[in-house]
């Protein structure tokens, strides 16, 4: 399905509209459809019915991507996935943050801090898939570390363990796509809202291409010059590529 894209630009003036004193959403509203919406993504590539494996490892940035991840991880635990959360830089900005830590903390959800050793979940055996929620559309290259170092471990092994990709696939130029030489190929993408220019960069046989954050109403697309996407019935996201 062609799709139109928005810049990072415009994608963060289109969150400003949201969330402004007009529209009046908060982003814990937003955040939490996000979230559930990348956890319904999951759930449609790697149906629990179809495997033995059960194990998530959330990757969890330092902004509202991260956040995004935090949400969607106790989604999956309510889907039937086991989701470890690795947050290694936690936003201490705003109070919501640990309060969303605090939520997987009730739901028994592991959350690793910088020291604590999470490549031990990079284990296809037992894991079914990564979620990178490290970076969205406010990341500016080239990446600060810890974060490197995660990606490198990512680019290592991502052709036996698939990596949904939050947004942007992490490390990539928001608006020009892949540019470094070790960028990681998601094996799924949920964009958020409406895709960011990066998405046209994606090979389709590479990576399955949603969209989520079913947050808008036509009228609100249309002034951004995008289409609504055809969601069915009360899914979070469509697929648009490959269909
Ligand atoms: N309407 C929607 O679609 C919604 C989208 N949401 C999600 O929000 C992200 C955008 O969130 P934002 O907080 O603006 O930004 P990010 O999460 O992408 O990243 C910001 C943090 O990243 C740090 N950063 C930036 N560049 C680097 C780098 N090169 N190395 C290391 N760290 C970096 C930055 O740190 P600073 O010190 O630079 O400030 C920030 O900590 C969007 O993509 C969606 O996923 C919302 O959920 C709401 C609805
Ligand atoms: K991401």
């Amino acid at each position: 399905m062609p799709f139109k894209t928005v810049t990072s630009k415009l994608a963060a003036q289109l969150d400003r509209d949201l969330m402004g004193p007009e529209i009046g959403f908060t982003l814990e509203q937003l955040m939490e459809l996000a979230g559930f919406s990348v956890a319904q993504a999951v759930l449609k590539e790697y149906p629990l019915a179809a495997s033995t494996k059960t194990q998530v490892l959330v990757l969890a940035g330092p902004g509202n991507n991260g956040g995004d991840g935090l949400v969607c991880a106790r989604h999956l635990k309510l889907f039937g996935f086991h989701p470890v959360v690795y947050y290694p830089k936690p936003n201490s900005k705003t109070p919501f943050f640990s309060r969303l830590v605090n939520q997987l903390k009730f739901f028994n959800i592991p959350v690793l801090n910088v020291d604590e050793n999470w490549t031990q979940f990079l284990d296809s055996d037992s894991t079914v898939c990564v979620v990178d929620a490290l970076f969205g559309f406010s990341f500016k290259p080239p990446v600060r570390e810890p974060f490197g170092s995660i990606l490198q471990q990512l680019h290592k092994v991502q052709d036996r363990l698939p990596i949904v990709s939050v947004d942007v696939p992490t490390g990539w130029d928001v608006d020009e796509g892949p540019v470094e030489p070790n960028s990681i190929i998601p094996k799924v993408l949920v964009s958020l809202t409406v895709p960011k220019p990066c998405a046209s960069k994606i090979d389709s046989l590479e990576t399955q291409h949603y969209v989520g954050g079913r947050f808008v109403p036509a009228e609100f697309a249309h002034k951004y010059k995008f289409e609504p996407f055809p969601y069915e019935n009360a899914d979070q996201v469509v697929k648009l590529s490959p269909n």
